[in-house]
């Protein structure tokens, strides 16, 4: 893939996740830096990955092609203003930051920005990532077809018609790594009430989780809910548990703790 400079602003948890899997793919480590005001999380990734790290973001965005706005969402204002200096006009910059609107952006900046908006996720970390993206008609196609491989070096992507739509993909794909780590907490708890040590429920439920998505990523023909009956005998264990499961609404309350993913980033659109 082509290889731009590109500056991280911010070098936090989402951060990471991408650099260590654009480095692990073959991205050249020289090519990047990352700056964060604390040394704490900044110096790790130049000790883990090589890349270059600073406290100064005005330098690394004024040298960079690609600039990457990697801060927590109530941040980016303050961090954006003092880049208002720079000339941003060839330059690609990435937003990942949820709740944060493309027009939003260009007034932080005081500019049209040629911009991409990306929704990552951590597995990007270790290539298996999933990201959805949004540009305007604006962004040249050179700069959304540089975004699109950088994402696909750490994972897949879609890309959404409407800005509107990276909210969905934040309650799909950006937050819900959280869920399915609860979901295992859950399970690795009781697992231990049920008398198995911490080492060996955890094992238990991470072997099941990665055996079952794997399952699903290798099966792309089977619908989910195959899969699902494949492990249900009738009048089995599973079919007791699955039972139990939508005693309880299970459907119901992963549709509402999305809805709540997607109304939080609204809300975040009018409060930052
Ligand atoms: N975490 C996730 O799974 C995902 C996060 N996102 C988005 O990514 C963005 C970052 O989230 P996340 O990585 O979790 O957040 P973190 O809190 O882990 O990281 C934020 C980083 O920003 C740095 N920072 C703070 N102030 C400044 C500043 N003035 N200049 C430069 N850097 C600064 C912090 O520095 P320091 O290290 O010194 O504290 C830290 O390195 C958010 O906007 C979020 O919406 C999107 C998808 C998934
Ligand atoms: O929790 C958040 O707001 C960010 C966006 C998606 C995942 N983490």
């Amino acid at each position: 893939m082509e290889q731009r400079s590109i500056a991280f602003i911010g070098a936090g948890n989402m951060a990471r996740s991408i650099i260590a899997g654009l480095v692990c793919s073959g991205y050249p480590a020289d090519k990047i830096t990352a700056t964060a005001p604390g040394p704490a999380r900044r110096e790790p990734l130049a000790r883990d990955y090589g890349i270059h790290t600073g406290d100064d973001n005005l330098l690394a965005a004024e040298q960079a092609e690609v600039i990457v706005l990697a801060v927590k969402p109530q941040l980016m204002e303050e961090v954006c203003r003092p880049l208002q200096g720079i000339d941003l006009s060839g330059k690609l910059v990435i937003s990942i930051a949820a709740g944060i609107s493309a027009q939003r952006l260009n007034e932080m900046l005081a500019t049209e920005l040629n911009l991409v908006r990306v929704m990552p996720n951590t597995p990007s970390l270790i290539g298996k990532g999933m990201s959805g993206m949004y540009a305007s008609d604006l962004v040249a196609a050179a700069d959304k077809a540089f975004a699109e491989n950088l994402m696909r070096a750490v994972g897949e992507v879609c890309w959404v018609e409407q800005e509107s739509g990276i909210n969905g993909i934040i309650a799909a794909a950006g937050s819900a790594p959280a869920y399915f780590f609860l979901f295992m907490e859950a399970m690795q708890t009781e697992a231990i009430r049920q008398g198995f040590d911490p080492q060996t429920a955890r094992l238990l439920v991470q072997q099941s989780a990665a055996g079952a998505a794997e399952m699903v990523v290798a099966n792309p023909d089977t619908e989910l809910a195959t899969l699902r009956e494949q492990v249900t005998s009738k009048g089995g264990t599973t079919a007791e548990a699955l039972r139990t499961f939508n005693e309880h609404q299970l459907s119901d309350t992963v549709a509402k703790a999305m809805r709540a993913a997607i109304s939080r980033a609204e809300e975040m659109e009018k409060l930052f």
